[in-house]
């Protein structure tokens, strides 16, 4: 079999967007997703994303678990801009609002809580530890980075490194200088020694009423948001003083907004945005030829996509 039709909601968080499969009950072999990942997130395709979401079966006390592809193929170990939107299809699906749920990476808590504008369907996500154990980030040095010159990176500035179940490397920055991002990012991406498995890396700006975030994302590049780099970014800022543990903050990026509280070392992240559904379709995959064709929108939920362009608007 090289080709399946696949149902799917195209979705975002933050503009983090995402084709959203409930793979419940489907029986695909990861490498088959990988390529469902790949030809669906291709922007010049007919959907284009930054990656593939699946709605996967749980285990234990797991409601249900989220899988998340990049859109290179490679899967993630977390994805918490795409978890809202897990979390919001197996809530609709079960007909809850919490849950907890399982990531390839530890689990997560994550319930409906009031809309951050109307019309705008909201989950809270609580994810981690957020941790600076080299290790757990893949960085190949002594010690936690915390605000200090990275041995080995190509870049002069001080990074946090933070592990949110996905590396990440943290940098504040007075202006973000985009090609520089660009240019680090896909430093990393080349899989260097200093990287177990290559890294997400986010240069941040202090705002009046928290954090403005910038992320090259691992297996993507530049994308609109980064939810873990939300939280490892509100981590960083916790760990170096710049704002307070406990305090809930808003964390802009090009796509978007969340609201966003790190509890102190080694604690979960707590996050706070939007999961919208923007419409629902159908097409076919042909894994062989790694093409898709046949795109069938069979839903629009333009009113999801109107609420949310009016909170980040005005
Ligand atoms: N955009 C995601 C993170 C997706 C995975 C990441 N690119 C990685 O490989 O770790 C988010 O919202 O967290």
């Amino acid at each position: 079999m090289t080709r399946v039709r696949l149902s799917f909601t195209k979705c975002h968080g933050s503009g983090n967007d995402f084709p959203l499969i409930d793979a419940r009950g489907l029986a695909l072999a990861d490498a088959d997703w990988a390529v469902v990942a790949r030809v669906l997130s291709d922007r010049a395709g007919p959907v284009g994303s930054d990656g593939l979401l699946l709605l996967a079966e749980g285990g234990g006390d797991q409601a249900f678990a989220q899988r998340m592809f990049n859109a290179d193929g490679s899967e993630a170990g977390t994805c918490l801009n795409g978890l809202r939107c897990v979390a919001r299809a197996g809530f609709e699906a079960l007909g809850r609002e919490a849950a907890t749920i399982g990531l390839k990476a530890g689990t997560a808590e994550a319930a409906r809580v009031a809309d951050l504008a109307p019309g705008v369907y909201t989950v809270r996500t609580r994810a981690g530890p957020a941790t600076t154990d080299p290790a757990a980030i893949g960085l190949r040095v002594a010690a936690p980075v915390i605000e200090a010159r990275v041995p080995g990176l190509p870049s002069e500035r001080a990074f946090t490194g933070v592990g949110m179940g996905n590396p990440h490397l943290i940098s504040f920055v007075e202006r973000i200088d985009e090609a520089e991002l660009v240019a680090l990012g896909s430093w990393c991406e080349a899989g260097p020694e200093l990287l177990v498995d290559r890294a997400n890396v986010s240069f941040v700006a202090e705002r009046a009423d928290g954090l403005f975030v910038r992320t090259f994302e691992r297996g993507v590049g530049l994308t609109d948001a980064c939810g873990s780099a939300m939280a490892a970014a509100t981590q960083a800022a916790g760990l170096t003083g710049r704002v307070a543990f406990g305090r809930e903050i808003t964390v802009h990026n090009p796509g978007g907004l969340v609201r966003a509280s790190a509890a102190g070392p080694d604690a979960p992240v707590t996050i706070a945005g939007n999961a919208t559904f923007e419409w629902e379709g159908e097409i076919t995959v042909d894994l062989a030829a790694e093409t898709a064709h046949d795109l069938e929108i069979t839903r629009r939920r333009d009113h999801e996509v109107t609420a949310w362009q009016a909170l980040v608007t005005r």
